[in-house]
């Protein structure tokens, strides 16, 4: 299965806990992060500005609380972000190919996708174990690296899942003779969940916060293409009240550029502002 582009634009408050929302999940049995062993993940230095290591931070404040927290993608996100889109949409690649797929799609993220004039662009990661939030957050708000934010915090956390959000209309339908871009409709892409963490609510949770984040922007509908071969995804918007929109025989609608043979479901939903 293929995707479509990927980018975000960020928060622009290192303290805002507005744009932060936290729901907790239950699992079976006590959680550990997936892949930290004694090392977590994202070991930086932060020697400049006389700090201390991320891991060290991690050791000293261990993770107890398997919380799941939504928040717009940092820089610091991208290596998880590109891990956690090629886990999912590319599971069956294998080392090293999966090695280089991740490498591209990181290069591809942070050499940035540059957006329209007026239009928005976030992306929304879904982390794990960020134990105290975001109270502790470096860098500037004017520094963008690609499309990511050139800040990040101590307490990071795993990405789990992903999504896209934004307002540049690629993949709407046209209005007009002239087939003018729709205004006011978002458009949600490259919704992924790793594997392990599945059906524990989390899509859903990413895409609630990426309909908030819509009516923010002052869209008035948010809309999304679905393969029709992928039940999960459609039951999944299915639940959270999108429907499916038919797409008039011999229309031109544009659709997300994936393999020839790929069938989407267009799938839309009213925001109630
Ligand atoms: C616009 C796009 O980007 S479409 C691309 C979607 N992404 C992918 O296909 C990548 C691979 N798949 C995934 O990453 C995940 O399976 C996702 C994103 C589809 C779902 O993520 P999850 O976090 O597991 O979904 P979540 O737990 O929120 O489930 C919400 C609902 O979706 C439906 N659902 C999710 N997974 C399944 C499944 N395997 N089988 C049937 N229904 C499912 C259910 O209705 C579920 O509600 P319920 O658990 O109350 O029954």
């Amino acid at each position: 299965m293929r995707s479509f582009p990927l980018g975000t634009s960020l928060s622009p408050t290192p303290l805002n806990t507005s744009k932060i929302s936290s729901f907790n999940i239950n699992f079976k049995k006590p959680t550990t992060f997936p892949s930290w062993g004694s090392t977590p993940p994202h070991e930086f230095s932060l020697s400049q500005s006389g700090l201390c290591r991320a891991s060290q931070v991690a050791d000293l404040f261990p993770t107890v609380s398997p919380e799941i927290i939504v928040r717009e993608a940092r820089l610091e996100d991208c290596w998880e972000v590109a891990e956690t889109h090629c886990s999912s949409f590319f599971p069956e690649y294998s080392f090293p190919l999966d090695f280089v797929l991740r490498m591209d799609r990181l290069v591809a993220m942070l050499a940035g996708f540059t957006l329209p004039n007026g239009c928005k662009r976030t992306c929304l990661v879904a982390v794990i174990g960020n134990s105290f939030g975001e109270t502790i957050v470096f860098g500037s708000d004017d520094l963008k690296v690609g499309g990511f934010d050139g800040k990040f915090s101590l307490n990071k956390g795993y990405v789990v899942g992903i999504l896209t959000v934004d307002t540049v209309a690629d993949f709407l339908p046209r209005k007009g003779p002239l087939r003018q871009k729709r205004t006011g409709i978002a458009y949600i892409s490259n919704v992924a969940v790793r594997e392990k963490f599945r059906r524990k609510g989390i899509a859903k949770h990413l895409v609630a916060k990426a309909e908030s984040k819509a009516r923010s922007w002052g869209c008035r509908a948010i809309a999304l293409h679905c393969d029709f071969r992928n039940p999960a995804a459609t039951k999944l918007y299915q639940g959270q009240g999108f429907r499916s929109i038919k797409v008039p025989a011999g229309a031109n609608w544009p659709q997300p550029k994936t393999s020839p043979d790929m069938k989407f479901n267009f799938m839309m939903k009213l925001l109630n502002n």
